[in-house]
C-alpha cells in the first residue's frame, strides 16, 4: 500500500491513483506576492466544541483526532465557503528534521509541520459521500513552526505514547481544537484535493498565514511514532509530507492586504 517511502512514496500514487496528476492536486508552494486579496472573503469562523473529541488513533501514515459529527456542535463557517461544515478530525504532517514536514510551503520554505483540520460539507449527508464531491471538504491548514514549546500541544503529545503503533488507538476527550489555533485567522485559499490517496479533489483549502509554535522536544515526540504494526520490525513515522503540486493556472486568494 501506499506510504512516504521510495517504493511506495509520492511519486509512485499515480500508478493506484492517476487523479494524482490532475487538475486540482494539493498541496502547492504560496507565492504571497502572487496571491490575490479578495475583499469579499469573509472572516473564518470555527466554533468548535471540546465536548466533540473522541479519540486518537495512529493509522500507520499519520494520527488523527476524532470527533463527533453526528451533529452541528463543531463547526467551520464563513471565509470562502458557503453553509455549514463539521469538524471530523485533525491530524499533522511533519519531517524526519526540523528543517522540512510542512505540505504547504510558502516561497517555497517548508516548516517543520503542519496541522490540518479536515471539515465536511453538511449538504451531504456523511463524510464519506462529501469526500468525494468537489465542494465537500474544507481543510483548515496550520504551519507549526521552531520556538518555544507550545503547552496546547502537550495533551495530544502526551497521548502519542499509547499508540505508538499501526491500528493503535485511545480516548481522547474534553480537548478544544481552537486551542490550536494561532491569534489571526488571515489566510490564503485555493481549491485543491486530499494530500493522501484518494487523493480526491474535493477540498476547500484555507491556509493560515500565522504559524504556532513547536519545540524541538515536541517535534521529537512526533517522530518517536511508528508506522509499523505491533510485533513488526520497527520503522518511525517522518517525513509523511507530499510535496507542492502544480498550480495549473489555479488561483490563490488572500483574505488580508
Ligand atoms: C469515501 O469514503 C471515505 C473517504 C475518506 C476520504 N479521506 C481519505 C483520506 C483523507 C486524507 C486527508 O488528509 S489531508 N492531508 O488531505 O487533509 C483528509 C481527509 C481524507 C478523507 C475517508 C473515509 O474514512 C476515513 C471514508 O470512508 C468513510
Ligand atoms: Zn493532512
Amino acid at each position: 500500500t501506499w506510504g512516504y517511502g521510495p517504493s511506495n512514496g509520492p511519486d509512485k500514487w499515480a500508478k493506484d491513483f492517476p487523479i494524482a496528476d490532475g487538475s486540482r492536486q494539493s498541496p502547492i508552494n504560496i507565492v504571497p506576492m502572487e496571491a490575490q486579496y479578495d475583499p469579499s472573503l469573509k472572516p473564518l469562523k470555527l466554533n468548535y466544541n471540546q465536548s466533540n473529541a473522541k479519540g486518537i488513533l495512529n493509522n500507520g501514515h499519520s494520527f488523527q483526532v476524532d470527533f463527533v459529527d453526528d451533529a452541528d456542535s463543531s463547526t467551520l463557517t464563513g471565509g470562502p465557503i458557503t453553509g455549514t461544515y463539521r469538524l471530523r478530525q485533525f491530524h499533522f504532517h511533519w519531517g524526519a528534521s526540523d528543517d522540512r514536514g510542512s505540505e504547504h510551503t510558502i516561497n517555497n520554505v517548508k516548516f517543520p509541520s503542519e496541522l490540518h483540520l479536515v471539515h465536511w460539507n453538511t449538504k451531504y449527508p456523511s463524510f464519506g459521500e462529501a469526500s468525494s464531491q468537489p465542494d465537500g471538504l474544507a481543510v483548515v491548514g496550520v504551519f507549526l513552526k521552531i520556538g518555544a514549546a507550545n503547552p496546547r500541544l502537550q495533551k495530544i503529545l502526551d497521548a502519542l505514547d499509547v499508540i505508538k503503533t499501526k491500528g493503535k488507538q485511545t480516548t481522547f476527550s474534553n480537548f478544544d481544537p481552537a486551542t490550536l489555533l494561532p491569534g489571526f485567522l488571515d489566510y490564503w485559499t485555493y481549491d485543491g484535493s486530499l494530500t493522501t490517496p484518494p487523493l480526491l479533489e474535493s477540498v476547500t483549502w484555507i491556509v493560515l498565514k500565522e504559524p504556532i509554535s513547536v519545540s524541538p522536544v515536541q517535534m521529537a515526540m512526533f517522530r518517536s511514532l511508528l508506522i509499523t504494526e505491533e510485533g513488526e520490525h520497527p520503522y518511525y513515522m517522518v517525513d509523511n509530507y507530499r510535496p507542492p503540486q502544480d498550480l495549473k493556472g489555479r488561483d490563490v486568494r488572500a483574505s488580508f492586504k
